[in-house]
């Protein structure tokens, strides 16, 4: 699949309706970064300003003529809207402009399918684009989404849907129809292992940590440098690159730090703004990491003129996957690019560059100043013939005295809710 990056930029239009959104420079900015991600350039730009789209053809009669002459002496075959258009709009205006139409939600469903490489990516996207697809078989962008599903499957699966017969279409509907559920008994199997390890990790009690934010606001960069600090040797590095949606799966790395404690932090998909709920649906388990984590770390690229909009997408996105009151660290990242100093901690915020490893020392001491306000410190009285206990605690906690009697080892011990519950029996008054 490493066609894609070989793939024409093909040069597009792109289109909006600048008094249904609000913030419309910045929806339009958004739109051209997302039009990019997806191997094209936005060669020409109409706005139109009604206050409410046709219900027909979304842009007024006359736009759609402009529209029509503007492509053609430009040489332009793809128009893409910054915005959800029905079934029925995409259809008339294709007839009328002789264009392909794309609109917001079919753009990102096509990036995330260029993206996608594990196997659960892979199915959740499919599951998304089917049940857009389904109302919207004889469009272009419908199209577009089979031939793509095709390539991924090796080819020779894409199946054209224009111009054909009411009978073809009905089989077509059937077959998508068919295909959701086959993808949804996939899913749910593979995320069967994904609960079972879940669960593991639940029983060791160590606090999850999750990164969110924005697409390209470095949260896998941050993740790779506090892996490099406090991870295992062999823990892998995730992908990091300067494109929207690099990462459409979770990561999750343990870190342990010099006191012993652990936790775990996990690097999940970046937000965009109107993530398609398809999309949301289809990604909740991806994104159940964060809904359940112990802490967010907000990454935000603190370089981007836009970054405000940005903090307000993924607080929007949150909400929408079901994240409330978990804290949260609004971490201000890529300052090196900036004129602000840098590592500056103020409160929740911190303004920091990801490959910098003061940076990183000061998050990490955020992170473990709100995540192990829970440990007890508790003076344990080990028998020797449970030696096994005093190597796990050894190993897992920060032990800040140990005195050897004749009744056995005694410990004390900053623990976790967990293992303070665990090694309760072993709480003695020290003398
Ligand atoms: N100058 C600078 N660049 C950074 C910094 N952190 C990340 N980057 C760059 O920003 C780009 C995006 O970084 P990623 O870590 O992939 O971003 P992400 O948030 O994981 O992005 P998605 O997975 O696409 O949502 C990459 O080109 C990084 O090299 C930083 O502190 N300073
Ligand atoms: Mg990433």
């Amino acid at each position: 699949m490493a066609k894609i990056n070989a793939q024409p930029i093909q040069d597009v239009i792109i289109a909006g309706m600048s008094k249904t959104v609000a913030n419309y420079d910045y929806a339009m900015a958004e739109l051209e970064a997302l039009v990019e991600a997806n191997h094209m350039h936005a060669a020409l730009r109409i706005d139109q300003g009604l206050e409410k789209p046709n219900p027909a053809t979304f842009f007024g009669k006359g736009k759609v003529t402009e529209i029509k002459a503007d492509a053609e002496a430009n040489d332009l075959h793809i128009m893409v809207i910054n915005a959800d258009l029905t079934p029925s709009q995409v259809r008339n205006l294709e007839e009328q402009t002789g264009l392909d139409i794309i609109d917001r939600t079919g753009l990102i469903l096509e990036i995330f399918g260029n993206r996608a490489r594990s196997k659960e990516a892979k199915l959740q996207v499919k599951i998304a684009q089917l049940q857009y697809q389904l109302p919207r078989l004889r469009t272009s962008i419908s199209n577009r989404l089979d031939q793509q599903a095709g390539a991924a499957a090796g080819g020779g699966g894409g199946y054209t849907n224009r111009g054909s017969g009411e009978t073809q279409l009905e089989l077509n509907r059937r077959t998508i129809q068919d295909r959701i559920s086959h993808a949804k008994h996939e899913l749910k199997e593979l995320n069967k292992d994904e609960q079972v390890r879940r669960a593991q990790r639940d029983k060791a009690g160590l606090p999850n940590v999750a990164l969110v934010g924005y697409t390209n606001s470095g949260k896998s960069t941050t993740m790779n440098g506090l892996v490099r600090l406090f991870g295992k040797g062999d823990d892998k590095q995730v992908f990091e690159k300067n494109m929207l949606f690099a990462t459409l799966d979770t990561s999750i790395r343990q870190l342990t730090f010099p006191d012993n404690k652990q936790l775990l932090l996990s690097d999940t998909v970046g937000f965009v703004s109107d993530l398609p709920h398809n999309l949301i649906n289809a990604f909740r388990s991806t994104l159940s990491e964060a809904a359940n984590a112990d802490l967010l770390i907000q990454v935000i690229d603190y370089a981007d003129p836009h970054y405000k909009e940005m903090m307000a997408t993924t607080e929007k996105t949150l909400k929408e996957i079901g994240v409330h009151d978990v804290p949260m660290i609004y971490a201000f990242n890529k300052a090196d690019l900036t004129e602000a100093n840098y590592p500056n901690q103020q409160d929740d915020q911190l303004i920091y560059a990801a490959r910098d490893e003061a940076s990183l020392q000061a998050l990490t001491k955020m992170i473990k100043e709100q995540v192990f306000q829970g440990y007890v410190t508790n003076t344990l009285l080990i028998p020797f013939s449970d030696g096994d206990v005093v190597a796990y605690l050894n190993d897992h906690a920060n032990i800040l005295k140990t005195d050897y009697l004749a009744t056995g080892t005694q410990l004390t011990v900053e623990l976790n809710a967990v293992d303070a519950q665990r090694f309760a029996n072993y709480v003695v008054t020290p003398a």
